[in-house]
């Protein structure tokens, strides 16, 4: 599961990559800084970890995880390979959700492309970079199933109706994900791997003064994208980084407060992106560890179970299940199990997002 920063050049996302990622990326006041992506993962911050690890005191913790994908800096003309587009584009069709940074911020230092702030405007001119992109796969993907819908095939006389009406509909400047789906032209969609059907999250990067309640900048940008079913984050990235540089909890703490702040804004965006990804969390919780598993909503529990290991998969047998919040009311597997709380669920169960789970299998 990856998510990708993407914006203007010089608008902040390198910055924004090092206050999440443990990997460190280059960041500096020029164009084009990033040019090969810089890869990291991070973790996610869940606090009902922590209420398992009270109970349960293992060895170790883990936490989930979300790969993070710092991308070069698109410009006008990306579509047509200007400013080494294709190659970038490549890089964000890799990526299963968009991070959007976009510059709030003022500042006399940094360089700005376009030579001014309008957050709205840069917006527009990378939804214009994708859209002609997509319309270059959708165009292709039409004139490939073309000649077999004539020949009579109805898969791809359903393919051609469906991407003729979304063509027309991203002519007129809107994005892939804004176009309304159903059941059988979301699948048609969903496999050309869109740039602007990727869900997307709009990180407004401002200054220090605006990181708790954002400023007229971010609100041109919540106006402009109200409809278009995405979320928007207020982060002043550069103070972020600095304050992730600090050593200890205490000291990045106090910091924080100033911001009026009281956890980073990294941690809320790392909540977001995952949400994004439709993801969701189940929990192992054993005396060696206690760890949080990252799976699609929707799975099953042999699949939850192929993420530990493809084994767990194959024999599955079945899954002992406990929810989070019976596990925190009881206090221990054992209490639970004598309350009659502890649920036996074989292939078909749903698992749902905080269950604790112990899986039986054999090979
Ligand atoms: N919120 C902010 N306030 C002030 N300066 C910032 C802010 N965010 C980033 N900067 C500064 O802007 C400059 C560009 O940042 P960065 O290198 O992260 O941009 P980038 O989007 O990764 O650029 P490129 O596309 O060239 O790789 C850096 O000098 C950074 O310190
Ligand atoms: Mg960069």
């Amino acid at each position: 599961m990856k998510c990708g920063i993407v914006g203007l050049p010089n608008v902040g996302k390198s910055t924004l990559f090092n206050c999440l990622s443990n990997a460190k990326a280059q960041s500096a006041n020029y164009p084009f800084c990033t040019i090969e992506p810089n890869v990291g993962t991070v973790s996610v911050p869940d606090p009902r970890l922590n209420k398992l690890e009270k109970l349960v005191v293992p060895e170790r913790v883990l936490p989930a995880v979300v790969e993070i994908v710092d991308i070069a800096g698109l410009v006008k003309g990306a579509s047509k390979g200007e400013g080494l587009g294709n190659q970038f584009l490549a890089n964000i069709r890799e990526t299963n959700a968009i991070i959007h940074v976009l510059r709030c911020f003022q500042n006399e230092n940094i360089t700005h492309v376009e030579g001014t702030i309008d957050p709205v405007r840069d917006k527009e001119i990378i939804d214009i970079e994708l859209q002609l992109k997509d319309l270059d796969t959708i165009e292709k993907k039409i004139e490939k199933s073309k000649k077999a819908a004539k020949a009579g095939n109805k898969e791809d006389q359903l393919i051609v109706s469906v991407l003729d009406k979304l063509k027309s509909f991203m002519e007129e400047g809107n994005n892939a994900r804004e176009f309304e789906t159903d059941e059988i032209s979301f699948p048609v969609i969903s496999d050309l791997q869109l740039l602007t059907f990727k869900p997307i999250l709009y990180v407004c990067n401002v200054d220090e003064k605006s990181a708790k309640s954002g400023n007229e900048y971010v609100e041109k940008v919540k106006e402009k994208v109200k409809n278009e079913n995405a979320q928007v984050l207020v982060l002043a990235a550069q103070i972020e980084a600095d304050i992730s540089e600090l050593e200890t909890y205490e000291e990045r703490q106090v910091f924080l407060e100033e911001l009026g702040l009281d956890e980073p804004g990294v941690n809320r965006l790392i909540r977001q992106a995952y949400q994004l990804l439709n993801l969701q969390t189940y929990f192992t919780a054993g005396v060696k560890e206690v760890r949080a598993w990252t799976i699609q909503k929707g799975w099953t529990a042999p699949q939850a179970a192929g993420v530990i290991h493809s084994d767990f998969e194959k024999g599955f047998i079945r899954a002992e299940v406990i929810a989070y919040e019976d596990f925190i009311k009881y206090g221990s597997e054992q209490k639970v199990k004598e309350a009659g709380k502890l649920s036996v669920e074989g292939k078909e169960y749903i698992v749902k997002d905080g269950d604790v789970m112990h899986f039986r299998f054999n090979v």
